[in-house]
């Protein structure tokens, strides 16, 4: 099967939860999982649809460890008998599974609307794979639709937000009337560019001091997932790609 752009991609199943489809993109990723290996678990919801199906299969006699790329999702593997590593005492992951706000054809992503994409980046270096997970509203032709997630430290986010605004429309996250915090206690900066370009903007934005991370993930991910209308498509990423 071919995308319009005539990328290939493998037709997994079709489902009658259409009304489930991060559901059904997290189960398809599933067949990835097995035995003895250490799972890095993504965040968002459609990652804590992977973690609840990793914790039943755990519960039918798998045996994994898990790394998590944030708090919510530790606790939430925890809370169901999962097995959570601290990620700090640990240099390699076999497989992590994680959700996108955006993914294209080469299998590049946007992710971060959940403010965990630092960690998450992280969990993905140092995964030997990282596949995304997603329904079919995540999938796009092209990246920047979604503003890119910056992650600031809160010492430098008004000089960061200055440097931002040559290329972007940096807006302060705020949860509650206050300042959202990461896990690390840092501040986000939401980035509608004007015209995304995907490599040379993360060259950019790492480059900028007080920058800590940024949403682009554009050669972590090497293979996806996608659900749409209950088909489950998986996307491998093209050999050279990124
Ligand atoms: O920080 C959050 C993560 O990058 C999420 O994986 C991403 O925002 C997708 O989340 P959801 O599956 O809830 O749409």
């Amino acid at each position: 099967m071919f995308r319009g752009d005539g990328r290939a991609v493998v037709p997994i199943s079709a489902s009658m939860a259409a009304d489930d489809d991060k559901r059904l993109a997290a189960e398809a990723a599933m067949a990835e999982v097995v035995d003895g290996m250490l799972v890095g678990l993504g965040t968002g919801s459609t990652a804590a649809h992977a973690i609840r199906a990793l914790a039943r299969r755990a519960g039918d006699g798998l045996r994994i460890d898990c790394v998590a790329t944030s708090e919510t999702s530790a606790a939430l593997a925890r809370g169901l008998g999962l097995s959570v590593r601290d990620f700090a005492a640990v240099a390699s992951v076999d497989l992590t599974i994680d959700g996108a706000d955006e993914i294209d054809g080469g299998c590049r992503a946007i992710k971060g609307a959940g403010g965990a994409m630092l960690r998450e980046k992280c969990v993905a270096a140092a995964s030997r794979r990282m596949v995304v997970i997603a329904d079919g509203s995540k999938w796009v032709d092209r990246l920047g639709g979604a503003p890119v997630p910056v992650e600031v430290l809160p010492f430098a986010h008004s000089f960061v937000a200055r440097v931002l605004e040559q290329r972007a429309m940096p807006v302060l996250r705020m949860v509650d009337k206050a300042p959202y915090l990461t896990d690390q206690r840092n501040v986000v900066l939401d980035c509608r560019f004007a015209g995304l370009d995907p490599a040379a903007d993360a060259t950019w934005l790492q480059s900028i001091p007080g920058v800590l991370g940024h949403g682009l993930f554009l050669s972590e991910v090497a293979a996806a997932y996608v659900a749409e209308h209950g088909n489950v498509t998986r996307l491998e990423r093209s050999r050279g790609t990124g």
